[in-house]
Formats: C-alpha cells, sequence, structure tokens
C-alpha cells in the first residue's frame, strides 16, 4: 500500500486553531489539487478526531471525476476511513451518507452495541487492536479490502502515529500565508512526538499554488530503520 499523507498549515505549522475550528488555510487551486488526489486515491483516511471537529465528506467535489473512476470501474468516490478507538463517530456525521464506502476502525474495547448502532448507521466496522486502534493493522485490513492507495487527511495525532509506525510514503504540505498560533493548536504532527530519532524526508517539489506554496516529500524513514 502507498500512503501519502495531505494537510494544509498555517506558515507556524497549525492545522487549525486552538477551538479546532477549519480554517481556511489554501484556496481554490489548492483545493482543486486536493480533490484531484482524492480523485485517484482507493480511500481517504481521517482520525475521528477531524470527523468531530469538522464533520467532513470526504468525497470528490468535480463530477467529472466521478464519471472518470466510474469509466474506469471504480468507486464514483474513493472508500472513507475513520480511526476510531472507542466508536466516537456521531451516527449522522456526513462520512456516514450513502455516497461512498465508509469504514470506521474501532479498537476491540468498542462494545457490540456501539458497533451495531454504526453499522446502522452506514458503516462498515473493522476492528484493529485493543485499547487504541493499531495502525499497521487497520491499513492491512484496507490492504485486504483492495485499498492499494490511501490518502490521509489528517488531523496531527493520526499523522504523528502514522509516522511513529514508519506507514507514511510521501508527505503533501501546503503552507499557507498566514499565522494561527496557540500552543494548544493542532500542529502538523501532534502526539507525544519525537526526541531522538526523526522521520527524515526528501524534498521532491516545490509549487506556488494560491498565495502560498506545496512542498511534497518522499519519507525516508527513521534513522535507525534505513
Ligand atoms: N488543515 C488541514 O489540512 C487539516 C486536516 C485535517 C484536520 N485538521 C484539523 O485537525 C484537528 C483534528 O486533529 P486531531 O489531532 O484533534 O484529531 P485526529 O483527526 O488526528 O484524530 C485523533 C483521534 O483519533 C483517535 N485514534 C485512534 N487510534 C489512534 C492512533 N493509533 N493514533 C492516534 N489517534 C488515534 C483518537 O481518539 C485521537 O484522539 C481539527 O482542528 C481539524 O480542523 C486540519
Ligand atoms: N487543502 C486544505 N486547505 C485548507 O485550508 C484546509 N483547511 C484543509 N482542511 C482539510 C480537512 O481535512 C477538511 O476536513 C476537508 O477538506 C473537508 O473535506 P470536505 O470538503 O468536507 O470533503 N485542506
Amino acid at each position: 500500500m502507498h500512503v501519502v499523507v495531505n494537510a494544509a498549515a498555517s506558515a507556524d505549522g497549525k492545522l487549525s486553531t486552538r477551538r479546532r475550528e477549519q480554517v481556511e488555510i489554501s484556496g481554490s487551486d489548492d483545493f482543486a489539487r486536493v480533490d484531484r488526489l482524492r480523485a485517484t486515491s482507493d480511500a481517504v483516511l481521517v482520525g475521528v478526531g477531524t470527523v468531530l471537529a469538522d464533520d467532513p465528506h470526504l468525497t470528490l467535489d468535480d463530477p467529472s471525476r466521478r464519471q472518470e473512476r466510474e469509466a474506469r470501474g471504480d468507486p464514483r468516490n474513493p472508500a472513507r476511513v475513520v480511526v476510531d478507538s472507542s466508536g466516537r463517530t456521531p451516527l449522522d456525521a456526513r462520512i456516514l451518507d450513502d455516497e461512498a464506502t465508509t469504514y470506521v476502525v474501532v479498537a476491540d474495547e468498542t462494545t457490540a452495541t456501539r458497533k451495531a448502532a454504526l453499522e446502522d448507521a452506514g458503516a462498515e466496522v473493522l476492528v484493529a487492536g485493543d485499547e487504541q486502534v493499531s495502525l499497521p493493522e487497520a491499513l492491512a485490513k484496507l490492504d485486504e479490502r483492495g485499498v492499494d492507495d490511501l490518502m490521509v487527511e489528517g488531523g496531527g495525532e493520526i499523522i504523528y502515529s502514522l509516522f511513529a509506525a514508519g506507514l507514511v510514503d510521501e508527505l503533501s504540505l501546503y503552507v499557507g500565508s498566514l499565522v494561527i498560533g496557540g500552543r494548544d493548536a493542532p500542529t502538523v504532527a501532534d502526539g507525544p512526538g519525537f526526541v531522538e530519532s526523526f522521520p527524515r524526508l526528501s524534498l521532491r517539489e516545490v509549487t506556488h499554488i494560491d498565495d502560498g506554496v506545496l512542498l511534497q516529500y518522499d519519507v525516508m524513514g527513521r534513522p535507525e530503520e534505513q
């Protein structure tokens, strides 16, 4: 499986404000690029924090891209994936509508009642890990279901965990021309942070888009893993 993390950050590296409300960091050209990237992915993954904060839909905006996917025998939208250890995805979340297959990946501790409620609301529930979702197991289950190209759209906790597990192949980071600030505002990679061995990136391309810059990196891995 090939995993691309895509995120939009302010010049100071924040994904949103301390209130965790969505901020328009990029502009229309970058949103069109994100739509193109979604169109070439088999699934789009977010953490439940992003579902609770943004209630994203994660489908394709451009109808011609849906038609192109259908013409080549793919579902019209990529599948949607929520990493959600205890099944906190709201039953009326937009990602649970019938526009695409939605996998909610929970940990074993999630009750059977909650799993059944998520399934009734339209999710396909996958179990990976005991107390917290095990990302290697989750991605292996998605792989079994035909997900070869996975796009990750945040947020900061899930992005950190994917880097920590050595599961990221590429990072596409749009850096917008604004400062958000705030020690409690989410950044591109949160979690506990790395202290000795850091994932190393190789900068492949720099593109000026809207009023900001897109940085495209290949992930080289953490030093002891190379
Ligand atoms: N600018 C952007 O590109 C962008 C994209 C997505 C989200 N956001 C912003 O990011 C914020 C949400 O990010 P976040 O970091 O709070 O949430 P997140 O989306 O990273 O979800 C994190 C949650 O996932 C669950 N989880 C389950 N298994 C996990 C694991 N193995 N590792 C880590 N988490 C696991 C936990 O409940 C955790 O709290 C919001 O403010 C949203 O607006 C911005
Ligand atoms: N490219 C980009 N520029 C931004 O300025 C910004 N705030 C995001 N944020 C991404 C985040 O993942 C959003 O939740 C989804 O972009 C919402 O997706 P929908 O439109 O609901 O499908 N992404």
